[in-house]
């Protein structure tokens, strides 16, 4: 049949139609039929904006047929097919504000002159269910399926807890039909795929298929062992007593609550375009306090008549649309797993994937915790992976698209021996998961990192002094023997001891040399001498920020110590009550654990590191060279003079460091922030201050230098504002 329309398209589009609208229909197969897709929806999603924008180009092509006019496809499984009594739409989707915009335009030109409201709902990312009830009964439960016929799911839906059998209270109508998502709690994913991969069984590769293919078992036995939830966003046909009764759906909801239906908390209604967007806004930064995974917001015209008035296409009502946030989700590959080994020894597997770019940053690792992680949740080295990564959370691996494997993927082995030192590794204690590297004292990655902590902001807070210098002290390339053995020696570096060290750039992230992009061979420098051999400017002034932090606070130095368990908070509590370094390592068990915020765990830990020799050498070698070993009691009852006054310290000061700084404001009850705002009562500049100097002269903040920080410790706030230096715009 050559119609007009074949004349008008060249061929080229024709075919990438056809190309497009398969992998579509494929995709849609495996993600509604097989509950196991191999792309991330961000793919599918980008593959099916494709269609749409050819079809936008060429018109001709958008047939009824095209994928992007219907629901989803048509399919034979095996479920019996019930059709619905009213369609279930999928709906248009905004990935921009642009884009949001114009669907709120074009609802105001349509109803211009009319009061509206927008209802705006979470979208949750499960699967759509259909439940009829009959004169409050549940008579019938159903997919979505091509939105006309879904899958009869019946017995399967009667196994979860949320969804009533029987409607109760008032107003039940003869018939209603009550749409919602049913999905899977991320928490108890873990657990499924670690019982899944025990019997045998292909694991989920994330929990949206987890629900998916959990409800949709031809055993509903089976449904009955997973922990299913719904959440109610919609209603379609409704018959008798209580039809016609909504003016809202907002207060449709309500109703639904009543008859024991679970509808959702965070639902909202709004007057405008403005609310909306507040509403995306406080979900896109509370995502995951809520407690289903979220893909995105719908919002909805709240008035029902009014949806009416806007109709709806073949594929989705004009009345909604579905923001999108970004994905947290994509496929990769798993190149490889590693091991790291911590700095109190623990030996963790990570995984090295293929770099990918996941919620705005690159990820080339993923955490993987322990061996048996690794294999509950079913992944092999080569597997095409979910990997998700959620806000500040590391990275993780959900699970594996075990429908990609081609048979050369294998199975991760724990290793037996140290990756750095070649220690046999033991479990900590008997029945202990995790393995550790027993060489605590010289085992190269473990006194790396352990440096590396002593150095950084929770302990010691030494500038200049970051992994690679951590690596080159402890593991450099020359001389043969590195200035530290252990963390002992770190107060007594020379000058001398730094400048004849070369040593490898290594990674943070995988302890390995990174390579010269250039060259492709491994990074080698001398870190702390220049060209002429004389010290850097760095070098000079990371010796002397060493010296400055023997100065820290006793719970910064107890901190630094890596002593298993004692974190900060321990340390300071540790440090609050016993006032010395001395007096925690003569106290017994039993007065340790009394501690507040301490308790036998860390009791036992902290017994243990003292009996060891050279750990006691650290902590001599470190009150040899002057380091703080106690603290008085001091501060809380002392007056401040400067309550009320928030202070920002920025550069490099002469006359203190600038953690000492901190604390002598802090002491006299100063408020130290990061940065510079109206509500800051002085900016402290010294050497080098950056752009907060130029914040504070624009929003007009008195400046101090080391003087006027002396004035402003001695003498107050008044006599500071008298001392600040002059500016000019
Ligand atoms: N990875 C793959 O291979 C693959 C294949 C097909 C579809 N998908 C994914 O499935 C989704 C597309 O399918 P779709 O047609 O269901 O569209 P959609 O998910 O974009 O929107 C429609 C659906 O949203 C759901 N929903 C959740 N919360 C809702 C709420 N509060 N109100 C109303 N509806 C709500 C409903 O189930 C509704 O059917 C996309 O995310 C797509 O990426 C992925
Ligand atoms: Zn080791």
């Amino acid at each position: 049949m050559a119609g007009e329309q074949d004349v008008a398209v060249a061929p080229g589009p024709r075919e990438e139609h056809a190309r497009l609208a398969e992998q579509i229909e494929e995709h849609r197969f495996r993600y509604y039929v097989k509950d196991a897709p191999v792309v991330s929806d961000a793919e599918f999603d980008t593959l099916l904006r494709q269609l749409e924008a050819l079809e936008e180009e060429h018109p001709q092509l958008r047939t009824p047929d095209s994928p992007t006019q219907k629901v989803s496809g048509h399919y034979e499984t095996e479920f019996t097919e019930v059709a619905h009594r009213e369609r279930m739409l999928s709906l248009d989707n905004a990935f921009d504000d642009a884009e949001l915009g114009e669907w709120a335009e074009r609802v105001a030109r349509e109803l211009e002159g009319v009061e509206y409201h927008f209802l705006c709902e979470l979208k949750v990312d499960g699967l759509a269910v259909n439940l009829t009830y009959e004169h409050g009964r549940l008579t019938r439960a159903a997919t979505r399926g091509d939105g006309r016929t879904g899958e009869d799911i019946t017995p399967n839906v009667r196994t979860i807890s949320d969804i009533p059998e029987r409607l109760s209270g008032e107003r039940v109508p003869d018939l209603v039909e009550i749409r919602g998502e049913v999905f899977f709690p991320m928490e108890r994913f873990e657990e499924l795929n670690a019982r899944l991969v025990e019997a045998g069984e292909k694991p989920f590769a994330n929990p949206r298929n987890a629900a998916a293919g959990s409800l949709r078992q031809k055993d509903p036995r089976v449904t009955a062992t997973r922990p299913l939830h719904m959440v109610v966003h919609g209603i379609g046909a409704r018959e008798g007593s209580a039809a016609g009764t909504f003016d809202r759906l907002s207060d449709a909801y309500a109703l639904l609550g009543e008859w024991g239906l679970p509808t959702s908390p965070h639902n909202r209604v709004v007057d405008g375009l403005q609310g909306v967007r507040d509403f995306i806004a406080y979900y896109g930064e509370h995502r995951h306090s809520v407690e289903h995974e979220i893909d995105g917001v719908v919002v909805k015209l709240d008035e029902i008549r009014l949806q009416g008035r806007l109709g709806s296409t073949s594929r989705a009502p004009r009345w909604a649309i579905a923001w999108k946030y970004a994905p947290e989700e994509v496929n990769t590959k798993l190149v490889d797993i590693r091991v790291g080994v911590g700095r109190t020894g623990r030996v963790t597997p990570y995984a090295v994937v293929e770099p990918v770019t996941v919620a705005g940053s690159e990820v080339e690792f993923a955490t993987l915790h322990n061996q048996e992680v690794v294999k509950s949740k079913g992944v092999f080295i080569g597997d095409t992976v979910v990997l998700r990564k959620a806000g500040d959370v590391i990275p993780e691996i959900l699970g594996p698209v075990a429908d990609l494997r081609d048979g050369s993927e294998r199975e991760f082995v724990m290793p037996a021996e140290c990756p750095e030192c070649g220690s046999a590794l033991q479990p900590m204690k008997e029945g202990d998961i995790d393995l550790r590297c027993p060489n605590a004292r010289s085992c190269p990655a473990q006194l790396r990192e352990r440096l590396f902590y002593l150095a950084g902001r929770k302990c010691l807070d030494i500038e200049h002094f970051g992994y690679v210098v951590a690596s080159a002290l402890t593991q450099p390339l020359e001389p043969a023997e590195p200035p530290l053995r252990d963390e002992g020696g770190l107060f007594d570096l020379t000058v001398e001891d730094l400048l004849p060290i070369v040593a490898y750039v290594v990674d943070q992230d995988s302890g390995l040399p990174k390579r010269d992009p250039k060259t492709g061979e491994d990074k080698v420098v001398t870190l702390f001498a220049n060209q002429k051999g004389e010290p850097r400017k760095n070098t000079l002034a990371m010796l002397e920020n060493i010296q400055a932090a023997k100065d820290r606070p006793l719970a910064r130095i107890i901190t630094g110590l890596s002593i298993r368990h004692v974190g900060p908070v321990a340390a300071e509590a540790l440090a609050h009550e016993f006032r010395s370094l001395d007096r925690i390592a003569e106290a017994d068990e039993a007065e340790l654990a009394a501690t507040e915020g301490v308790g036998p765990t860390i009791a036992a830990s902290l017994k243990a590191w003292f009996a060891e020799d050279w750990h006691r050498e650290i902590v001599e070698r470190w009150r040899a060279a002057g380091v703080r070993m106690e603290e008085e009691a001091t501060g809380e009852e002392g007056p401040r003079p400067l309550e009320g006054v928030t202070v920002v310290v920025t550069g490099t000061l002469a006359t203190y460091t600038r953690d000492g700084a901190k604390a002598a404001l802090q002491e006299r009850g100063a408020k130290v922030t990061g940065s510079v705002s109206k509500k800051t009562g002085f900016v402290v500049v010294g050497d080098n201050p950056g752009t907060k100097y130029d914040k504070a002269v624009q929003v007009k903040v008195p400046i101090l230098d080391d003087n006027g920080l002396a004035v402003l410790l001695e003498q107050g706030p008044d006599a500071a504002r008298e001392a600040a230096l002059p500016t000019e715009e």
